[in-house]
């Protein structure tokens, strides 16, 4: 192991100096492992050390290297000790199969993920991620450098074991004996990560939300109660509505009400009633609509308080988004407490529907990124979504989203595609459990459709989600808050 610290450090892959990480902050160390595709020699060697600390893990695993350093690393794994591998896309393809992950599996299969190096272990936990979504067990993490900031726990709470060739610490004393670096340079680096450890994962793609504070101050939307969001003064009628709502009832479940017959969605809402903030509706989808069962809804919504949402998903030009809104024979803006709209047709389309839903108190969650594998809705799309949000304060409470898109904590973020179980179905529908998508992503409010609808007994699993929702939503508020 000796040697190999020292063949990295040979290699420039172990920096020292004044360097701003991708976080903001400065570090005297850096690492880019990047280079040693430049060494065949030490890419090999790197390889065996990974296998040597993951032999009793891998032996009968596939293995997935976290794009796109690790990559070579784990194809050079198991390509050395047959063993088969398979490959994350980091963006689905636009085209064909629109794959995040190449390779031949079953569900059930057990996984391990390769990594050049951990700081919080979002990078694992992302590809992690991908791996359980499609059905793949991941219990263990192969490293080639732990920084010991954090990242061995935060994996370990999500239920994947750490281990590492190599850890900060033990590289700075090897490179300290052989006389590479000298005292003062090992101290700033102990200081440097023992003052910087994560403990929780930043969401996919996007800073940390509890350590960024929200506008104007105070902590960011994760660490505050729903209660004390709903009293902000950003905060506008009818999110607040919600977010109280959620606090008094101690639910952050909202039921997805697919079914074909009105009353089987009567009876939905029945049942699940007491359990959830919101009841989601496609009335549109029904084979029986008629008039009066948005009075009958609306009037089960008032004795168990929740509100409705019907996910219309409006996504045309504003005149004609407008009539749909408005008119035709569903009448959504005489009934729908909350509508969803695609941001896609640009501020004409929100225009309209504000211009019908503001002066009824209506509000509307626009869509930032839809759960669908292959979903079209990049970084960059959802980035001018949340401008168009920030435009219509008075109208849009917020977004239906997989991750937080703002920490902007007067803004709710609605997630569909919640299961107890990770996985997906048939369709590319794609599942995260309540812990990972309230605890860790952030998120608000969870939606769960078949999750409940298929149970046979559909009040006890609206309970059942309302308690996991609940839990996740209590672990992550700062001491103080929590309830
Ligand atoms: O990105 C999106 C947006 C909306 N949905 C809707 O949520 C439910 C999910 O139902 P499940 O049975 O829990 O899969 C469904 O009504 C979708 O239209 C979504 O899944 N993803």
């Amino acid at each position: 192991m000796e040697d190999l610290v020292e063949a990295l450090f040979e290699a420039e892959a172990v920096k020292f100096g004044n360097f701003t990480l991708k976080s903001g902050l400065a570090s005297p160390i850096y690492f880019d492992l990047r280079v040693i595709v430049s060494h065949p020699r030490l890419m090999l060697q790197v390889a065996e050390r990974l296998w040597d600390v993951g032999r009793s893990v891998c032996h009968s695993a596939l293995l997935c290297g976290v794009p796109y350093t690790a990559l070579p690393i784990a194809t050079l794994m198991a390509t050395a000790h047959e063993r088969p591998m398979l490959m994350r896309r980091k963006e689905a393809k636009q085209y064909g199969t629109a794959r995040m992950l190449e390779g031949a599996f079953a569900a059930g299969d057990v996984c391990v993920v390769v990594e050049d190096v951990v700081t919080s272990g979002s990078s694992v936990l992302e590809t992690a991620d991908v791996l359980r979504q499609h059905g793949l067990q991941v219990r263990d993490a192969l490293v080639l450098l732990d920084r010991e900031q954090g990242g061995r726990e935060i994996l370990a709470g999500a239920g994947i074991t750490l281990h590492s060739v190599c850890t900060v610490s033990r590289l700075m004393q090897v490179l300290l004996d052989r006389g590479r670096v000298d005292r003062a340079t090992v101290d700033s680096v102990s200081a440097f990560i023992s003052q910087n450890r994560a403990t929780s994962p930043p969401p996919a793609s996007s800073p940390a939300p509890s350590l960024v504070p929200a506008p104007g101050g105070g902590p960011g939307a994760v660490a505050q109660s729903y209660g004390q969001r709903a009293r902000l003064p950003s905060t506008s009628a009818v999110a607040s509505r919600l977010l109280l709502l959620m606090e008094e009832k101690r639910s952050n479940l909202c039921v997805s009400a697919d079914v074909r017959m009105a009353a089987e969605l009567l009876a939905v809402a029945r049942a699940v009633g007491p359990h959830v903030c919101l009841l989601k509706t496609h009335v549109d989808a029904l084979d029986d609509f008629t008039a009066d069962l948005p009075e009958r809804l609306a009037e089960l919504a008032r004795s168990h308080r929740f509100l409705l949402l019907e996910d219309r998903k409006f996504a045309d030009i504003g005149h004609t988004a407008r009539r749909q809104y408005q008119g035709g024979v569903f009448g959504i803006a005489s009934w729908a407490d909350l509508v969803t709209a695609h941001a896609v047709s640009g501020p004409g389309g929100l225009e309209a529907l504000a211009g019908v839903g503001v002066p009824l108190g209506r509000g509307c969650l626009l869509i930032a990124k839809m759960s669908s594998q292959g979903a079209l809705t990049t970084q960059g799309y959802m980035q001018a979504t949340v401008a168009m949000a920030e435009a219509r304060r008075d109208f849009v409470l917020g977004f239906i989203s997989t991750e937080r898109v703002t920490h902007d904590p007067s803004l709710l973020h609605v997630t569909p595609g919640v299961k107890l179980q990770p996985g997906g179905d048939d369709l590319g529908q794609q599942y995260l459990t309540p812990e990972e998508v309230v605890g860790r992503r952030g998120c608000d409010v969870m939606v769960v459709g078949r999750g409940v609808l298929e149970a046979t007994d559909v009040t006890a699993a609206a309970r059942l989600y309302q308690q996991a929702g609940w839990d996740a939503y209590c672990g992550r508020l700062q001491p103080a808050t929590a309830s």
